[in-house]
């Protein structure tokens, strides 16, 4: 097991090439938030766009609308049960995130299936929150896609079938193994197995431990991975500079809040380009 630095962020965050447009930082696509969990998607989305991603679309419940566009007039947005569009932009992205404030009703179920029947094997696919809920419960049949799940520890209970206090790295491992794609299993050490080696994260605080912190997390290894070619950098970079903001932050408050990392992301990625 290896133990997270910053250098994961200089092997990463590369400078800018002056010749370069929007679409050169990657299309991301972020499918959640039902009508009771809309601030899951919103954070997801407004870390995707702070992290860089050069395209944002939102696939959520019409009631969110309007406060996703109040917020953040960068991202579009459109139905998650309108078939026709979900399929056109999940197509088009790089990288889709999909679990944030889904929730697990009907809908929730039918939104996922739609996004598993569309993704294909060159695609990225966070899978989150509610959405490995319903993998579990359903026993869904996951979809060929470079995968990357982001259980928290019940989470991963669930969709691993070991308990949380059995969660030993070998036993994560094999799991791993038989999903395919990377695990993070988020705690207040958040450990990441990749075909590649296993990491270890020990930056971030009990500051931290508030609602929407994992909502973000998705959202900014959304846009990491959609930006940064080697992918599993891509994810362990997100993983650390998530926790690393949030100590610097830490350091003057008592509590930090999951739109507060979001709002430091430019300037601390400005602060750690190689
Ligand atoms: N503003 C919004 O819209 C927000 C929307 N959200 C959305 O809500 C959806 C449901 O997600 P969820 O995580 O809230 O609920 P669930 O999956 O039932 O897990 C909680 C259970 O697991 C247990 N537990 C054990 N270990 C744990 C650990 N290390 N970390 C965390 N939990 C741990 C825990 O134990 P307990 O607290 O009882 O000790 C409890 O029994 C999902 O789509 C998410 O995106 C939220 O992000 C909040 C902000
Ligand atoms: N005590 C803690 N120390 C460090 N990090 C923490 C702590 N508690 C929670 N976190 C981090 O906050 C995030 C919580 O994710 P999650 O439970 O999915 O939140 P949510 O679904 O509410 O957005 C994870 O990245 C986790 O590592
Ligand atoms: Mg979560």
């Amino acid at each position: 097991m290896e133990t997270l630095t910053d250098n994961i962020l200089a092997k990463t965050i590369r400078i800018r090439p002056k010749e370069s447009h929007k679409g050169t930082y990657g299309r991301v696509c972020l499918v959640g938030g039902n009508d009771h969990f809309g601030g899951a998607i919103l954070m997801a989305t407004e870390a995707s766009v702070y992290s860089g991603a050069g395209l944002n679309t939102t696939l959520t419940d019409p009631s969110n609308f309007v406060s996703l566009h109040s917020r953040l007039p960068e991202a579009m947005v459109a139905d998650f049960t309108n078939r026709d569009e979900l399929t056109d932009l999940v197509s088009a992205a790089n990288t889709v995130v999909v679990g944030p404030g889904l929730g697990t009703d009907e809908t929730s179920l039918k939104v996922l299936q739609a996004v598993f029947n569309t993704i294909a094997p060159g695609q990225t696919l966070i899978v989150d929150g509610s959405a490995i809920t319903l993998i579990s419960k359903h026993e869904l049949k996951l979809p060929q896609a470079k995968l990357v799940f982001t259980p928290h520890q019940m989470e991963w209970q669930r969709l691993s079938g070991i308990q949380i206090a059995d969660q030993t790295d070998e036993a994560n491992e094999t799991v791993r193994k038989q999903l395919g794609g990377i695990v993070v299993v988020k705690s207040h050490q958040t450990r990441i197995y990749t075909p590649t080696g296993s990491f270890l994260n020990t930056a971030g605080t009990p500051a931290q431990a508030t609602g929407g912190m994992g909502d973000t997390l998705a959202g900014m290894i959304g846009g990491f991975t959609a930006q940064f070619a080697n992918q599993t950098n891509a994810v362990l970079a997100a993983v650390y500079a998530h926790s690393a903001i949030a100590d610097e932050l830490a350091r003057h408050q008592y509590v930090v809040l999951p739109t507060q990392i979001i709002h430091e992301l430019p300037r601390y990625m400005h602060e750690h380009q190689h």
